[in-house]
């Protein structure tokens, strides 16, 4: 069964961290991927408050545009001692006049951390929700976790994002430390890729 015409999947991502990640993880498939910013689409706004809702915004919306299957990726980090903060805003606490700044938000997580006294270890975890749609309105949905601690200063300039300052469990490098096929092989955005993969690739392997 092919279950994707012309097996194409348009990723519906603009961030660069992420489709180099995800197109890592779907290489194996031998699944043509074309990215949202390679259509020239813009960015949905992601206006629902859960990490699924903003997925199945940006899927649906690359989806209708394309006219063919898109996967898109709504994550952000969770922090314990903020009451899961920034969490689904995570990209917003990086946002600045002059585009994303994310040592700046690492540095507001850690200095609110301090604020409140917060014990060590900083217990946090990334979130990483997929959502599959296709251009007839039905879709999928994928949620990966990845559980660890915080530790400060940044460390590391491999991965994007947050990675300088999680320690994922059991391990002592950061996210932004480590090889990125280590990464890959722990991370909530591969957790997500499993579940992903048992739906619709399943038996594609
Ligand atoms: O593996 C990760 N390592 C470090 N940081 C991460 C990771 N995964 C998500 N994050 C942080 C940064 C990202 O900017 C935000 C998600 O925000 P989110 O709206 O889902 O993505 P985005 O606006 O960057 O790209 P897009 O919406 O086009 O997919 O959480
Ligand atoms: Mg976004």
């Amino acid at each position: 069964m092919r279950l994707f015409d012309g097996d194409k999947l348009v990723l519906a991502s603009h961030n660069a961290g992420k489709l180099r990640e995800i197109g890592a993880l779907l290489a194996p498939f031998g699944v043509e991927v074309i990215s949202a910013g390679d259509l020239g689409f813009d960015e949905p706004e992601e206006t629902e408050d859960t990490f699924a809702g903003n997925a199945r915004i940006k899927a649906h919306y690359a989806a209708q545009k394309s006219g063919l299957p898109a996967l898109s990726d709504d994550s952000g980090i969770m922090v314990d001692a903020l009451d899961g903060a920034p969490g689904v805003y995570t990209a917003d606490w990086a946002e600045t006049a002059n585009g994303r700044d994310f040592p700046m938000a690492m540095e507001k997580v850690w200095n609110l951390l301090d604020a409140k006294n917060a014990p060590s270890p900083r217990v946090a975890r990334f979130c990483c929700t997929f959502c599959l749609a296709w251009p007839d309105g039905h879709d999928e949905v994928f949620e990966g976790t990845v559980e660890g601690h915080l530790e400060w200063p940044m460390r590391g300039d491999l991965g994007f994002g947050f990675d300088p300052i999680f320690v994922p469990n059991g391990e002592t490098q950061t996210f932004a430390e480590m090889d990125p096929s280590k990464k890959h092989a722990m991370s909530h955005r591969s957790d997500a890729f499993s579940k992903f993969v048992k739906g619709p690739f399943s038996g594609r392997a």
